[in-house]
Protein backbone atom coordinates (compact mmCIF):
# COMPACT_ATOMS: atom_id res chain seq x y z
CA UNK A 1 0.00 0.00 0.00
CA UNK A 2 1.28 3.49 -1.10
CA UNK A 3 1.76 5.66 2.11
CA UNK A 4 -0.64 8.35 0.94
CA UNK A 5 -3.66 5.99 0.86
CA UNK A 6 -2.37 4.75 4.29
CA UNK A 7 -3.20 8.50 6.05
CA UNK A 8 -6.63 9.81 7.00
CA UNK A 9 -5.07 13.16 6.04
CA UNK A 10 -2.61 12.71 2.97
CA UNK A 11 -2.05 16.54 2.92
CA UNK A 12 0.87 15.47 6.03
CA UNK A 13 2.66 13.30 3.30
CA UNK A 14 4.95 16.57 1.69
CA UNK A 15 7.49 15.86 -1.09
CA UNK A 16 8.73 19.25 -1.18
CA UNK A 17 11.51 21.48 1.21
CA UNK A 18 9.54 24.18 3.47
CA UNK A 19 11.43 27.74 3.38
CA UNK A 20 9.67 31.01 3.89
CA UNK A 21 6.23 29.24 4.93
CA UNK A 22 6.69 28.40 1.32
CA UNK A 23 6.60 24.49 -0.10
CA UNK A 24 9.38 24.79 -2.28
CA UNK A 25 11.73 22.39 -4.33
CA UNK A 26 15.78 22.31 -5.14
CA UNK A 27 17.03 25.07 -7.58
CA UNK A 28 18.56 22.59 -9.94
CA UNK A 29 15.22 20.44 -9.74
CA UNK A 30 17.18 17.46 -8.60
CA UNK A 31 15.17 14.85 -6.26
CA UNK A 32 16.55 11.69 -4.02
CA UNK A 33 14.35 8.79 -3.47
CA UNK A 34 13.70 8.09 -0.21
CA UNK A 35 13.34 3.85 0.55
CA UNK A 36 11.00 1.70 3.01
CA UNK A 37 13.74 -0.31 4.73
CA UNK A 38 11.62 -3.01 5.72
CA UNK A 39 10.67 -3.40 1.96
CA UNK A 40 13.26 -1.86 0.31
CA UNK A 41 10.56 -0.05 -2.36
CA UNK A 42 10.44 3.67 -2.68
CA UNK A 43 8.13 5.76 -0.78
CA UNK A 44 8.04 9.08 -2.73
CA UNK A 45 10.71 11.66 -3.37
CA UNK A 46 12.56 14.96 -2.14
CA UNK A 47 14.55 17.81 -3.14
CA UNK A 48 17.91 17.80 -3.62
CA UNK A 49 18.89 21.25 -2.11
CA UNK A 50 22.18 22.02 -1.16
CA UNK A 51 24.16 25.28 -0.06
CA UNK A 52 21.99 27.99 -1.97
CA UNK A 53 18.16 26.51 -0.40
CA UNK A 54 20.24 26.63 2.97
CA UNK A 55 21.74 29.69 3.02
CA UNK A 56 18.03 31.17 1.47
CA UNK A 57 16.26 29.11 4.71
CA UNK A 58 19.17 30.82 7.01
CA UNK A 59 18.30 34.58 5.72
CA UNK A 60 14.20 34.01 5.56
CA UNK A 61 14.64 33.02 9.44
CA UNK A 62 16.78 36.00 10.24
CA UNK A 63 14.24 38.42 8.92
CA UNK A 64 11.80 36.53 10.47
CA UNK A 65 13.35 36.50 13.91
CA UNK A 66 12.51 40.44 15.28
CA UNK A 67 8.23 39.87 14.64
CA UNK A 68 8.89 36.46 16.77
CA UNK A 69 11.33 37.47 19.74
CA UNK A 70 9.22 40.54 19.72
CA UNK A 71 5.68 38.39 20.49
CA UNK A 72 5.04 37.76 23.90
CA UNK A 73 6.01 34.69 25.76
CA UNK A 74 2.17 33.78 25.91
CA UNK A 75 1.54 34.32 22.40
CA UNK A 76 4.24 31.98 21.23
CA UNK A 77 3.06 29.49 24.02
CA UNK A 78 -0.42 29.57 22.31
CA UNK A 79 1.04 28.79 18.85
CA UNK A 80 2.70 26.27 20.11
CA UNK A 81 0.36 24.60 22.34
CA UNK A 82 -2.27 24.26 18.86
CA UNK A 83 1.19 22.83 17.46
CA UNK A 84 1.06 20.10 20.05
CA UNK A 85 -2.27 19.44 19.76
CA UNK A 86 -2.40 18.66 16.61
CA UNK A 87 0.27 16.34 16.25
CA UNK A 88 -1.63 14.56 18.80
CA UNK A 89 -4.66 14.26 16.55
CA UNK A 90 -2.57 13.07 13.79
CA UNK A 91 -1.13 10.90 15.97
CA UNK A 92 -1.87 8.02 14.09
CA UNK A 93 -0.52 9.65 10.39
CA UNK A 94 2.47 11.15 11.84
CA UNK A 95 3.15 6.93 13.00
CA UNK A 96 1.90 5.16 9.58
CA UNK A 97 4.51 8.08 8.20
CA UNK A 98 7.56 7.42 10.74
CA UNK A 99 6.79 3.50 10.28
CA UNK A 100 7.44 3.80 6.52
CA UNK A 101 10.49 5.35 6.26
CA UNK A 102 12.03 4.31 9.27
CA UNK A 103 10.88 1.17 9.86
CA UNK A 104 10.01 0.94 13.62
CA UNK A 105 6.59 -0.69 14.60
CA UNK A 106 3.28 1.30 14.97
CA UNK A 107 2.84 1.38 18.22
CA UNK A 108 6.70 2.62 18.87
CA UNK A 109 6.19 5.20 16.31
CA UNK A 110 3.02 6.99 18.04
CA UNK A 111 4.95 6.21 20.50
CA UNK A 112 7.20 8.43 19.51
CA UNK A 113 4.69 10.94 18.09
CA UNK A 114 3.58 11.31 21.66
CA UNK A 115 6.70 11.69 23.17
CA UNK A 116 8.32 14.28 20.84
CA UNK A 117 4.93 16.18 21.32
CA UNK A 118 5.28 16.53 25.04
CA UNK A 119 8.49 18.43 23.95
CA UNK A 120 6.56 21.26 22.42
CA UNK A 121 4.03 21.00 25.46
CA UNK A 122 6.06 21.29 27.90
CA UNK A 123 8.51 24.15 25.86
CA UNK A 124 5.16 25.67 25.38
CA UNK A 125 4.73 26.35 28.88
CA UNK A 126 8.19 26.99 29.37
CA UNK A 127 7.34 29.81 27.12
CA UNK A 128 5.86 31.85 29.39
CA UNK A 129 8.53 31.64 32.02
CA UNK A 130 11.96 32.37 30.44
CA UNK A 131 12.42 34.52 33.44
CA UNK A 132 15.61 36.70 34.52
CA UNK A 133 17.26 37.80 37.96
CA UNK A 134 18.43 41.01 39.77
CA UNK A 135 21.10 40.45 41.97
CA UNK A 136 21.70 42.65 44.92
CA UNK A 137 23.89 45.59 44.18
CA UNK A 138 27.88 45.56 44.89
CA UNK A 139 27.64 49.64 45.64
CA UNK A 140 25.46 52.38 46.46
CA UNK A 141 23.24 53.88 43.70
CA UNK A 142 23.64 51.10 41.25
CA UNK A 143 21.19 48.25 40.35
CA UNK A 144 22.12 45.02 38.58
CA UNK A 145 19.53 43.03 36.23
CA UNK A 146 20.05 39.47 34.20
CA UNK A 147 17.93 38.97 31.45
CA UNK A 148 17.87 36.06 29.23
CA UNK A 149 17.34 37.27 25.23
CA UNK A 150 17.30 34.47 22.47
CA UNK A 151 20.30 33.40 20.81
CA UNK A 152 19.18 33.87 17.07
CA UNK A 153 18.70 31.53 14.06
CA UNK A 154 19.05 28.29 14.98
CA UNK A 155 20.17 25.38 12.66
CA UNK A 156 19.15 21.79 14.19
CA UNK A 157 20.76 18.60 12.39
CA UNK A 158 18.86 15.59 13.26
CA UNK A 159 19.10 11.64 12.89
CA UNK A 160 16.99 9.06 11.21
CA UNK A 161 16.88 7.18 14.28
CA UNK A 162 13.92 9.15 15.68
CA UNK A 163 12.55 11.56 13.21
CA UNK A 164 10.51 13.34 14.96
CA UNK A 165 10.89 13.73 18.61
CA UNK A 166 14.56 14.71 17.86
CA UNK A 167 13.58 18.10 15.98
CA UNK A 168 10.88 18.91 18.44
CA UNK A 169 13.29 18.70 21.14
CA UNK A 170 15.65 20.82 19.46
CA UNK A 171 13.20 23.07 18.24
CA UNK A 172 10.41 23.64 21.12
CA UNK A 173 12.82 25.42 23.56
CA UNK A 174 14.28 27.30 20.31
CA UNK A 175 10.98 28.14 18.97
CA UNK A 176 9.88 28.73 22.94
CA UNK A 177 12.07 31.68 23.56
CA UNK A 178 12.17 33.44 20.67
CA UNK A 179 14.61 31.76 17.56
CA UNK A 180 13.51 31.14 14.69
CA UNK A 181 14.79 27.72 13.07
CA UNK A 182 16.42 26.24 9.67
CA UNK A 183 16.07 22.54 9.91
CA UNK A 184 18.20 19.60 8.18
CA UNK A 185 16.44 16.08 8.61
CA UNK A 186 18.50 12.68 8.12
CA UNK A 187 18.18 12.15 3.99
CA UNK A 188 16.34 8.51 4.45
CA UNK A 189 13.96 10.03 7.38
CA UNK A 190 12.61 13.55 5.82
CA UNK A 191 8.97 12.67 5.87
CA UNK A 192 7.89 13.39 9.60
CA UNK A 193 10.05 16.50 9.25
CA UNK A 194 8.20 17.75 6.49
CA UNK A 195 4.76 16.76 8.34
CA UNK A 196 5.44 18.99 11.16
CA UNK A 197 6.05 21.64 9.43
CA UNK A 198 2.87 20.98 7.61
CA UNK A 199 1.20 21.21 11.50
CA UNK A 200 3.25 24.07 12.32
CA UNK A 201 2.08 26.20 9.44
CA UNK A 202 -1.19 25.32 10.42
CA UNK A 203 -0.63 26.64 14.25
CA UNK A 204 -0.49 29.59 12.66
CA UNK A 205 3.91 29.84 13.27
CA UNK A 206 4.54 32.77 10.90
CA UNK A 207 6.61 32.29 7.97
CA UNK A 208 10.28 31.65 7.89
CA UNK A 209 10.01 31.18 11.73
CA UNK A 210 9.84 26.93 10.93
CA UNK A 211 12.49 26.20 7.93
CA UNK A 212 13.49 22.67 6.80
CA UNK A 213 16.17 22.06 3.78
CA UNK A 214 16.00 18.63 2.58
CA UNK A 215 19.12 17.17 0.10
CA UNK A 216 21.51 14.21 -0.72
CA UNK A 217 24.19 16.03 0.74
CA UNK A 218 24.21 16.21 3.95
CA UNK A 219 27.88 18.28 3.83
CA UNK A 220 26.39 20.83 1.26
CA UNK A 221 23.31 21.67 3.56
CA UNK A 222 24.94 20.78 7.32
CA UNK A 223 28.71 23.02 6.33
CA UNK A 224 26.25 25.90 5.19
CA UNK A 225 24.73 25.96 8.94
CA UNK A 226 27.77 25.00 10.72
CA UNK A 227 29.80 28.12 8.79
CA UNK A 228 27.00 31.00 7.87
CA UNK A 229 28.00 33.60 10.46
CA UNK A 230 23.74 34.88 10.65
CA UNK A 231 23.34 30.89 12.68
CA UNK A 232 23.86 31.33 16.31
CA UNK A 233 23.47 27.93 17.68
CA UNK A 234 23.41 24.73 16.18
CA UNK A 235 21.93 21.68 17.73
CA UNK A 236 23.28 17.86 16.41
CA UNK A 237 22.57 14.12 17.39
CA UNK A 238 24.19 11.82 15.81
CA UNK A 239 27.23 9.92 15.41
CA UNK A 240 30.36 11.39 17.42
CA UNK A 241 32.94 11.65 14.47
CA UNK A 242 29.99 14.10 12.15
CA UNK A 243 29.61 16.14 15.57
CA UNK A 244 33.23 16.63 15.81
CA UNK A 245 33.26 18.03 12.47
CA UNK A 246 30.46 20.61 13.48
CA UNK A 247 31.94 21.65 16.25
CA UNK A 248 35.16 22.06 14.53
CA UNK A 249 33.28 24.36 11.68
CA UNK A 250 30.71 26.03 14.21
CA UNK A 251 34.34 27.00 15.86
CA UNK A 252 34.61 29.80 13.21
CA UNK A 253 32.04 31.85 14.21
CA UNK A 254 31.80 30.56 17.60
CA UNK A 255 28.87 29.76 17.78
CA UNK A 256 27.11 27.85 20.45
CA UNK A 257 26.46 24.07 20.12
CA UNK A 258 24.84 21.15 21.62
CA UNK A 259 25.62 17.84 20.97
CA UNK A 260 24.03 14.81 21.82
CA UNK A 261 26.05 11.86 19.74
CA UNK A 262 27.34 7.90 20.17
CA UNK A 263 26.98 6.09 23.79
CA UNK A 264 28.16 2.68 24.38
CA UNK A 265 25.70 2.75 27.64
CA UNK A 266 26.58 0.27 30.23
CA UNK A 267 23.45 -2.16 32.15
CA UNK A 268 24.86 -3.58 35.22
CA UNK A 269 23.23 -6.09 36.78
CA UNK A 270 24.30 -6.87 40.41
CA UNK A 271 23.66 -10.12 42.47
CA UNK A 272 20.85 -8.87 44.72
CA UNK A 273 18.70 -7.52 41.62
CA UNK A 274 14.96 -8.35 41.12
CA UNK A 275 15.64 -10.46 37.72
CA UNK A 276 12.26 -10.24 36.04
CA UNK A 277 12.86 -6.34 36.41
CA UNK A 278 15.78 -6.61 34.70
CA UNK A 279 15.05 -8.64 32.16
CA UNK A 280 12.30 -6.31 31.23
CA UNK A 281 14.53 -3.03 31.81
CA UNK A 282 17.25 -4.87 29.80
CA UNK A 283 14.62 -5.86 26.38
CA UNK A 284 13.15 -1.91 26.66
CA UNK A 285 16.65 -0.33 26.86
CA UNK A 286 18.68 -2.87 24.40
CA UNK A 287 15.95 -3.69 21.50
CA UNK A 288 14.14 -0.10 21.62
CA UNK A 289 14.42 0.97 17.91
CA UNK A 290 15.92 -2.36 17.23
CA UNK A 291 18.32 -1.41 19.09
CA UNK A 292 18.93 1.91 17.09
CA UNK A 293 18.99 4.09 20.00
CA UNK A 294 21.93 5.97 21.02
CA UNK A 295 20.57 5.21 24.82
CA UNK A 296 20.33 1.82 24.55
CA UNK A 297 22.48 -0.50 26.72
CA UNK A 298 25.02 -1.78 24.89
CA UNK A 299 27.26 -3.32 27.17
CA UNK A 300 25.29 -5.97 29.43
CA UNK A 301 27.47 -6.58 33.06
CA UNK A 302 26.10 -9.23 34.95
CA UNK A 303 27.22 -10.37 38.67
CA UNK A 304 28.55 -13.70 38.87
CA UNK A 305 25.85 -15.11 40.85
CA UNK A 306 22.70 -14.50 39.10
CA UNK A 307 24.77 -14.79 35.30
CA UNK A 308 23.17 -18.10 34.24
CA UNK A 309 20.04 -17.24 35.53
CA UNK A 310 20.02 -14.09 34.17
CA UNK A 311 20.92 -15.14 30.78
CA UNK A 312 18.60 -17.84 30.50
CA UNK A 313 15.92 -15.59 31.34
CA UNK A 314 16.92 -12.81 28.85
CA UNK A 315 17.70 -15.26 25.85
CA UNK A 316 14.12 -16.60 26.79
CA UNK A 317 12.02 -13.31 26.62
CA UNK A 318 13.85 -12.10 23.97
CA UNK A 319 12.61 -15.46 21.79
CA UNK A 320 9.02 -14.40 22.57
CA UNK A 321 9.97 -11.09 20.12
CA UNK A 322 7.88 -10.89 17.49
CA UNK A 323 10.34 -9.16 14.33
CA UNK A 324 8.81 -8.19 10.84
CA UNK A 325 6.88 -5.08 9.49
CA UNK A 326 6.37 -2.47 11.62
CA UNK A 327 2.75 -2.44 10.09
CA UNK A 328 2.37 -6.11 11.13
CA UNK A 329 0.02 -6.67 13.92
CA UNK A 330 2.47 -7.19 16.76
CA UNK A 331 5.39 -6.89 15.84
CA UNK A 332 7.83 -4.96 18.40
CA UNK A 333 10.96 -5.28 16.16
CA UNK A 334 11.49 -3.98 12.64
CA UNK A 335 14.23 -3.69 10.42
CA UNK A 336 17.54 -1.74 10.81
CA UNK A 337 17.33 1.34 8.84
CA UNK A 338 19.81 -0.03 5.63
CA UNK A 339 22.39 -2.58 4.52
CA UNK A 340 25.45 -1.03 6.18
CA UNK A 341 23.61 -1.19 9.39
CA UNK A 342 23.06 -4.88 9.05
CA UNK A 343 26.85 -5.15 8.01
CA UNK A 344 27.93 -3.56 11.04
CA UNK A 345 26.04 -5.73 13.48
CA UNK A 346 26.81 -8.77 11.69
CA UNK A 347 30.47 -7.99 11.84
CA UNK A 348 29.98 -7.56 16.29
CA UNK A 349 28.64 -10.78 16.36
CA UNK A 350 30.99 -12.44 14.45
CA UNK A 351 33.93 -10.77 16.06
CA UNK A 352 32.47 -12.18 19.54
CA UNK A 353 31.97 -15.44 18.40
CA UNK A 354 35.76 -15.39 17.16
CA UNK A 355 37.40 -14.26 20.25
CA UNK A 356 34.59 -16.98 22.19
CA UNK A 357 31.41 -15.87 23.24
CA UNK A 358 28.08 -17.90 21.94
CA UNK A 359 25.43 -17.61 20.74
CA UNK A 360 22.14 -17.80 23.18
CA UNK A 361 19.87 -16.50 20.58
CA UNK A 362 19.63 -15.16 17.34
CA UNK A 363 23.04 -14.24 15.87
CA UNK A 364 22.30 -13.88 12.13
CA UNK A 365 20.22 -11.94 9.44
CA UNK A 366 16.78 -12.91 8.63
CA UNK A 367 16.98 -12.91 4.51
CA UNK A 368 13.41 -13.87 4.30
CA UNK A 369 12.02 -11.73 6.44
CA UNK A 370 14.00 -8.57 3.68
CA UNK A 371 17.61 -7.57 3.47
CA UNK A 372 18.17 -5.09 6.70
CA UNK A 373 16.88 -7.66 9.00
CA UNK A 374 18.54 -9.00 12.27
CA UNK A 375 17.77 -11.22 14.59
CA UNK A 376 17.48 -10.26 18.06
CA UNK A 377 20.65 -11.46 19.86
CA UNK A 378 21.95 -12.72 23.07
CA UNK A 379 25.68 -13.56 23.35
CA UNK A 380 26.97 -15.10 26.96
CA UNK A 381 30.58 -15.08 27.84
CA UNK A 382 31.49 -11.41 26.39
CA UNK A 383 34.90 -10.17 26.82
CA UNK A 384 36.59 -6.42 27.00
CA UNK A 385 38.74 -7.44 23.82
CA UNK A 386 35.44 -7.53 21.28
CA UNK A 387 34.74 -4.93 19.33
CA UNK A 388 31.14 -4.76 21.01
CA UNK A 389 33.00 -3.08 24.38
CA UNK A 390 34.28 -0.56 22.62
CA UNK A 391 31.73 0.56 19.70
CA UNK A 392 28.38 1.41 19.69
CA UNK A 393 26.34 -1.59 18.19
CA UNK A 394 23.50 0.33 17.27
CA UNK A 395 21.32 -3.01 16.66
CA UNK A 396 19.64 -5.98 18.20
CA UNK A 397 22.92 -7.48 20.01
CA UNK A 398 22.79 -8.24 24.14
CA UNK A 399 26.38 -8.99 24.93
CA UNK A 400 27.11 -10.66 28.47
CA UNK A 401 29.51 -9.22 30.59
CA UNK A 402 30.34 -11.23 33.62
CA UNK A 403 31.59 -10.06 36.71
CA UNK A 404 32.99 -10.48 40.16
CA UNK A 405 33.27 -6.97 42.41
CA UNK A 406 31.35 -3.52 42.44
CA UNK A 407 34.57 -1.93 41.94
CA UNK A 408 35.72 -4.23 38.72
CA UNK A 409 32.45 -3.34 37.53
CA UNK A 410 32.77 0.65 37.99
CA UNK A 411 36.36 0.37 36.41
CA UNK A 412 35.01 -1.30 32.99
CA UNK A 413 31.58 0.93 32.79
CA UNK A 414 33.36 3.90 32.80
CA UNK A 415 36.49 2.54 30.21
CA UNK A 416 35.12 4.50 27.19
CA UNK A 417 35.20 7.58 25.27
CA UNK A 418 31.68 8.03 25.92
CA UNK A 419 29.48 9.08 29.09
CA UNK A 420 25.83 9.30 27.59
CA UNK A 421 23.39 7.02 29.39
CA UNK A 422 24.11 4.13 32.13
CA UNK A 423 21.81 1.88 34.00
CA UNK A 424 21.77 -0.53 36.73
CA UNK A 425 19.91 -3.03 38.92
CA UNK A 426 20.58 -3.25 42.92
CA UNK A 427 18.72 -2.79 45.83
CA UNK A 428 21.23 -2.79 48.19
CA UNK A 429 20.69 1.43 49.08
CA UNK A 430 24.12 2.06 49.94
CA UNK A 431 25.36 0.25 46.92
CA UNK A 432 22.59 2.47 44.91
CA UNK A 433 24.06 5.55 45.42
CA UNK A 434 27.44 4.49 45.54
CA UNK A 435 27.22 3.11 42.17
CA UNK A 436 25.14 6.11 40.62
CA UNK A 437 27.61 8.81 41.76
CA UNK A 438 30.98 6.78 40.21
CA UNK A 439 29.46 6.00 36.58
CA UNK A 440 30.74 8.95 34.51
CA UNK A 441 27.24 9.06 32.71
CA UNK A 442 24.97 12.62 31.96
CA UNK A 443 22.22 9.82 33.18
CA UNK A 444 21.49 7.39 35.18
CA UNK A 445 18.34 4.56 35.35
CA UNK A 446 18.61 2.76 38.48
CA UNK A 447 16.19 -0.36 38.79
CA UNK A 448 14.51 1.73 35.03
CA UNK A 449 15.46 0.74 31.60
CA UNK A 450 13.59 3.69 29.89
CA UNK A 451 15.07 6.45 31.23
CA UNK A 452 13.54 9.29 28.42
CA UNK A 453 10.91 12.27 29.17
CA UNK A 454 10.23 15.63 28.68
CA UNK A 455 10.62 16.78 31.53
CA UNK A 456 14.28 15.60 32.75
CA UNK A 457 18.12 16.96 31.09
CA UNK A 458 18.90 14.33 28.30
CA UNK A 459 22.21 14.72 27.61
CA UNK A 460 25.98 13.32 27.66
CA UNK A 461 29.62 13.84 29.36
CA UNK A 462 33.08 12.75 27.50
CA UNK A 463 32.74 12.37 23.98
CA UNK A 464 29.07 11.63 24.24
CA UNK A 465 28.28 15.67 23.62
CA UNK A 466 27.56 18.84 24.98
CA UNK A 467 24.44 20.59 26.35
CA UNK A 468 21.30 19.48 27.69
CA UNK A 469 17.95 18.75 25.93
CA UNK A 470 14.56 18.79 27.16
CA UNK A 471 13.44 19.91 31.16
CA UNK A 472 13.86 22.88 32.53
CA UNK A 473 17.36 23.14 31.45
CA UNK A 474 16.30 23.20 27.42
CA UNK A 475 15.64 26.72 27.20
CA UNK A 476 19.01 27.47 28.53
CA UNK A 477 20.88 26.81 25.01
CA UNK A 478 18.80 28.93 23.05
CA UNK A 479 19.64 32.45 25.15
CA UNK A 480 21.93 34.54 25.97
CA UNK A 481 22.20 36.10 29.45
CA UNK A 482 22.61 40.21 29.17
CA UNK A 483 23.43 41.91 32.51
CA UNK A 484 22.14 45.58 32.74
CA UNK A 485 24.30 47.92 35.14
CA UNK A 486 22.04 50.71 36.18
CA UNK A 487 24.20 53.60 37.85
CA UNK A 488 23.34 56.79 39.25
CA UNK A 489 20.45 55.40 41.40
CA UNK A 490 21.19 57.44 44.36
CA UNK A 491 19.84 60.49 46.10
CA UNK A 492 17.80 62.55 44.03
N1 LIG B 1 23.40 9.74 18.92
C1 LIG B 1 22.52 9.19 18.15
O1 LIG B 1 21.39 9.17 18.49
C2 LIG B 1 22.87 8.67 16.84
C3 LIG B 1 24.02 7.96 16.65
N2 LIG B 1 24.32 7.48 15.44
C4 LIG B 1 25.53 6.68 15.29
O2 LIG B 1 26.14 7.02 14.09
C5 LIG B 1 26.22 5.89 13.23
C6 LIG B 1 26.07 6.36 11.82
O3 LIG B 1 24.77 6.89 11.60
P1 LIG B 1 24.56 8.09 10.62
O4 LIG B 1 23.18 8.25 10.20
O5 LIG B 1 25.54 7.93 9.52
O6 LIG B 1 24.91 9.36 11.57
P2 LIG B 1 25.36 10.75 11.11
O7 LIG B 1 26.06 11.43 12.21
O8 LIG B 1 26.03 10.66 9.80
O9 LIG B 1 23.95 11.49 10.81
C7 LIG B 1 23.26 12.34 11.70
C8 LIG B 1 22.82 13.62 10.98
O10 LIG B 1 23.96 14.32 10.52
C9 LIG B 1 23.89 14.52 9.13
N3 LIG B 1 25.22 14.56 8.55
C10 LIG B 1 25.96 13.53 8.06
N4 LIG B 1 27.14 13.99 7.59
C11 LIG B 1 27.13 15.32 7.80
C12 LIG B 1 28.07 16.36 7.53
N5 LIG B 1 29.26 16.12 6.97
N6 LIG B 1 27.73 17.63 7.88
C13 LIG B 1 26.55 17.88 8.45
N7 LIG B 1 25.62 16.96 8.71
C14 LIG B 1 25.91 15.70 8.41
C15 LIG B 1 23.03 13.38 8.63
O11 LIG B 1 22.51 13.67 7.36
P3 LIG B 1 22.07 12.50 6.34
O12 LIG B 1 21.42 11.45 7.17
O13 LIG B 1 21.13 13.20 5.44
O14 LIG B 1 23.30 11.99 5.68
C16 LIG B 1 21.98 13.35 9.73
O15 LIG B 1 21.06 14.41 9.53
C17 LIG B 1 25.14 4.96 13.72
O16 LIG B 1 25.38 3.66 13.38
C18 LIG B 1 25.23 5.21 15.21
O17 LIG B 1 26.29 4.46 15.75
C19 LIG B 1 23.50 7.73 14.38
C20 LIG B 1 22.34 8.42 14.50
C21 LIG B 1 21.91 8.92 15.77
O1 LIG C 1 19.03 7.91 20.09
C1 LIG C 1 18.82 9.11 20.01
O2 LIG C 1 19.26 9.78 19.08
C2 LIG C 1 17.99 9.85 20.98
C3 LIG C 1 17.45 8.99 22.04
C4 LIG C 1 16.01 8.94 22.05
C5 LIG C 1 15.51 9.25 23.41
O3 LIG C 1 15.35 8.34 24.19
O4 LIG C 1 15.27 10.43 23.67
Amino acid sequence: MDLASRLKDPELFKQQGYINGQWVGADGGGTVDVDDPATGKKIGTIPDMGEAETRRAIEAANAAWKGWREKTGKERAQILRKWFELMMAAQDDLGAIMTAEQGKPLAEAKGEIAYGASFVEWFSEEAKRNYGDVIPNHAPGKRIVVIKQPVGVVGAITPWNFPNSMITRKCAPALAVGCPVVIKPAKMTPYSALALAVLAERAGMPAGVFNIVVGKSASAIGNELATNPIVRKIGFTGSTPIGKQIMAMAAGTVKKVSLELGGNAPMIIFDDADIDAAVEGTILSKFRNTGQTCVCANRIFVQDGIYDKFSEALAAAVNKMKQGNGFDDGVVLGPLIEGSAVDKVEEHVMDAVGKGAKVATGGSRMKDMGANFFAPTVLTGATPDMQIFREETFGPVAPLFRFKTEEEVIRQANDTEYGLASYFYARDLGRVWRVAEALEYGMVGVNEGGISTEVAPFGGMKESGLGREGSKYGTDEFTEIKYILMGGLGAP
